[in-house]
């Protein structure tokens, strides 16, 4: 479980461009649910995953993981427990190593890894298995360079990855935004595959309407900072993507865009 108590958070505190995002914000993610997250452009969506993470400081409030208060651990720390995938698949592998060095590096996260070490058969075996879950070849491909994968293939790596040692919460950050809409179906279905086989809890941020109405237990609709939507259970199933976008167009009329 993940909780945010009362969380406050500015950006350039103390200048004249201060701005408080998040006054007093509290959200509880509860194990096993899956949370898509969508709003408009800077309603604080990339910053709560920030928070989460610990990639951003708060100014007050308590982030809690598991009842275990994390306000203050290091971000490294927090991502032993949380997996991690970005809109840009770039960020999510290293594009100058082979796919099998890219395996190894995430399979030895967290531990002293050396890069002289060779990887054993057995250990070559399982990449090949799990690359062989993504149906895209990959698996007799392993010598060759990540930097040379497409951006569809690399966001499958970096999904595969980031979720290859034992973690609890995935987030993911408008993960398929770069793709094109075929590639970025097959990423979301094998997301929710992946989020379903090992449990992981979730919060998935997207633009993607239909993704956030068709996947995933909950949805939360951010504004200014705050949640004007969270629907779950039965509620989240019966939404459809037109009741989503007309809050969405009422919310934009009324900031005048
Ligand atoms: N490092 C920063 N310094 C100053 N302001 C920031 C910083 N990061 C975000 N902001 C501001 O905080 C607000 C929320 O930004 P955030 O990126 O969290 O929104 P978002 O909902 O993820 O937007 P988008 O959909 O465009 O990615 C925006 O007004 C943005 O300008």
């Amino acid at each position: 479980m993940i909780e945010l108590k009362q969380i406050h958070k500015y950006y350039n505190p103390g200048t004249i461009n201060e701005m408080c995002l998040f006054d007093n914000f509290d959200l509880t993610v509860r194990d096993g649910e899956f949370v898509s997250v969508v709003g408009s452009n800077g309603s604080g969506k990339t910053s709560l995953l920030n928070i989460i993470c610990g990639s951003i400081r708060v100014e007050r409030g308590q982030i809690l993981m598991n009842g275990r208060d994390i306000t203050r651990e290091k971000e490294y720390k927090r991502m032993s427990h949380i997996g991690r995938v970005y809109q840009n698949p770039a960020m999510g592998t290293c594009p100058t190593m082979t796919i099998l060095e890219n395996m190894s590096l995430a399979d030895n996260k967290g531990k002293l890894y050396l890069l002289g070490k060779g990887t054993d058969k057995k250990r070559k075996d399982y990449y090949r298995d799990q690359l062989s879950l993504l149906n895209l070849g990959l698996e007799d491909k392993l010598d060759v360079k990540v930097g040379s994968l497409s951006g569809g293939q690399r966001q499958a790596m970096a999904l595969l990855m980031s979720t290859m040692t034992p973690i609890e919460f995935l987030i993911l950050d408008e993960h398929t935004a770069a793709l094109d809409p075929k590639t970025a179906d097959t990423i979301m279905e094998l997301t929710d595959k992946i989020v379903k086989e090992k449990n992981l809890t979730t919060i998935m941020v997207t633009h993607n309407l239909r993704f956030a109405v068709d996947y995933g237990n909950r949805l939360l609709m951010m504004h200014q900072g705050e949640c004007v939507l969270d629907k779950s259970g039965s509620s989240k199933s019966r939404t459809q993507v037109d009741e989503i976008l007309k809050l969405f167009n009422e919310i934009s009329i009324e900031c005048g865009n």
